[in-house]
């Protein structure tokens, strides 16, 4: 069990994300990662240092680290007096952010937020984009890219001071864009006093070590990627979510960890030189097996998911589930039509864990409807990798409502990344049926609706419920697909199975008969299953 690991006593995926460094303002003596009430937030690499320290501390116990020789060098390292580094190094990586916010704690007041609960410190963030020539033409142009990693930056907790972007025919394999962009945005990051700069792009190891080095000590360097992982560590709320977030983060940190220790390299004044190399490849070992951990722990809650499943597929009622674009609607839609209390708000990545309630129709049917995590366009491969047993929800759906927000001025862009995930997902050959939604918000309703018409797809508001009859009747005109068709004859003491019948499938026609009911209808899988004894009475009478 994850709860009983000692590596999750010292350090919990919960409460420290190795992307984001969340660091008390003030009346915090120790820097720690827990209980912290107030703190910065902002990405950042550097903070992984800390974690893999905590983990390594608390792994000694439980992993042979190597052999003598890793020991020794292990040794020089904890030599080291490692309160002391630890406070060195914050007070050098921090010190301009730390003293800011002592000093001047009256002037950077407005800069302490609420955020998911808890006060954070405003950092502010520069963004920066590349746009490569190949680029199709119905890809996200680079502006509308770097909007959305404002908003995704907005969520995190981070103020967007500046942006800047460039036309590059390939990205530079040390700096991404080139040097002489590395300078405008150093001149302009320090004039506007900026602590994080983000990269709308994945940066490898090298590119993030030597963007940093590029900017300055103090100014932290970070990709979209990192970004995206934490916005998923700050919202993960249940225990599966925090495990998969956790298993993305650790993955994308292993390839990362190179930078982290050249620090303790100059600390000690090169006396140790190599050390930082020892240390990659314990820390390394030590995050591969807790990598392992995670995989093990996962695949356990992945086989309850499955055995609630299959309970609920073994109830003859069909599955529907919410795709769509993060921020499309498709909770508001869930809440709507269940009265469920999904949270729902105008923010990226509301919702992590899907949801399923039962939807009543005005008709009688019924059909169960999933909500679960949206898309985006550059979704990190590491989080959809991670996040495939709770996909897998999807993936078992008799039918997928893929929302989109139509008032949207990327619609079509936002509709095909969601496309290209579901092909990632495999599950290209379910049934789909795609919805407009927020249509009272889009600016021209009525173009919009005569539009939908003509490729026959339904506009909804799960706001003002407009268009939710359509949209139940198009579900169950959809679902037909994957129904079976049965004849069967229920005999009248199983009055529960004919109403079953009616409320989950399609009946075309009912004879009342001495004995019972002869019925043909359209019904899930499953319900045919248990029909099958009826259903051979039928052929028998025939
Ligand atoms: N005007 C209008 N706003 C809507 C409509 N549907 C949803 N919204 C708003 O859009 C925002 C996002 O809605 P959510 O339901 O959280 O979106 P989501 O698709 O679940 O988002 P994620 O969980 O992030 O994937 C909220 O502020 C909703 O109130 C609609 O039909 N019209
Ligand atoms: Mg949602």
């Amino acid at each position: 069990m994850i709860g009983a690991c000692p590596l999750f006593t010292s350090f919990s995926p919960t409460t420290a994300s190795p992307s984001v460094h969340r660091r008390p303002v003030k009346h915090h003596s120790t820097h720690s990662f827990t209980g912290v009430n107030i703190s910065h937030a902002g990405p950042c690499l550097a903070a992984m240092a800390w974690r893999i320290e905590a983990l390594r501390e608390a792994m000694e116990v439980e992993i042979e680290t190597g052999t003598a020789a890793d020991v020794a060098e292990v040794d020089v390292y904890l030599d080291l007096d490692r309160k002391d580094a630890r406070d060195e190094e914050e007070e050098k990586k921090f010190g301009r952010t730390k003293k800011k916010a002592d000093d001047s704690d009256f002037s950077n007041s407005d800069r302490i937020k609420m955020n998911n609960g808890m006060e954070v410190f405003e950092e502010k963030a520069y963004l920066v984009g590349v746009e490569c020539k190949g680029r199709e033409v119905d890809d996200f142009a680079i502006e509308e890219s770097l909007k959305e990693l404002a908003q995704l930056a907005d969520t995190a907790g981070l103020s967007v001071v500046g942006s800047t972007h460039q036309k590059l025919a390939v990205p530079n394999p040390k700096t991404y864009i080139g040097s002489g962009k590395v300078a405008e945005i150093k001149s302009a990051i320090h004039a506007l006093d900026v602590e994080t700069v983000i990269f709308d792009d994945e940066l490898s190891a090298g590119q993030l070590r030597n963007l940093e080095k590029a900017f300055g000590g103090d100014v932290r360097v970070c990709d979209r990627t990192a970004l995206i992982l934490d916005i998923f560590n700050q919202r993960a709320a249940t225990h599966e979510a925090t495990l998969q977030v956790s298993l993305a983060q650790m993955e994308y940190q292993l390839p990362r960890l190179t930078k982290m220790w050249a620090h303790l390299e100059r600390q000690a004044g090169g006396k140790v030189k190599g050390m930082g190399e020892k240390q990659i490849e314990v820390d390394k070992r030590i995050l591969r097996t807790q990598i392992g951990v995670l995989k093990k722990e996962l695949e356990s809650v992945r086989k309850h998911r499955k055995l609630y499943r299959t309970r609920r597929l073994s109830v003859p009622i069909p599955v529907v589930s919410l795709v769509g674009y993060t921020n499309a609607g498709k909770s508001t839609l869930l809440n709507h039509l269940t009265g469920a209390d999904v949270i729902a708000e105008d923010r990226l990545f509301a919702t992590l864990d899907p949801t399923t309630r039962k939807v009543q129709m005005s008709n009688g049917k019924q059909f169960l409807l999933t909500d679960t995590v949206g898309f985006i366009q550059k979704l990190p491969t590491m989080l959809v990798a991670a996040f495939r047993a709770t996909l897998e929800e999807i993936s078992e759906s008799f039918l997928l409502v893929h929302v989109v927000d139509i008032s949207h001025p990327l619609a079509q862009q936002q509709t095909d990344a969601v496309d290209k995930v579901l092909q990632e997902l495999e599950v290209v050959s379910i049934p789909k049926l795609v919805v407009w939604n927020k249509v009272d918000k889009a600016k021209d309703p009525q173009k919009v609706r005569c539009e939908a018409e003509k490729r026959g797809i339904i506009c909804i508001s799960a706001v003002t419920g407009d268009g939710m009859d359509e949209f139940c009747d198009a579900v169950q005109a959809k679902l037909r697909d994957s129904l079976v068709p049965v004849e069967a004859f229920v005999p009248y003491d199983m009055g529960d199975l004919l109403n079953t019948i009616h409320h989950v499938g399609i009946v075309e026609e009912t004879e009342y008969m001495e004995n019972g009911t002869r019925v043909r209808a359209y019904v899930p899988l499953s319900l045919a299953r248990s029909l099958t004894p009826m259903r051979q009475q039928v052929a028998a009478a025939l």
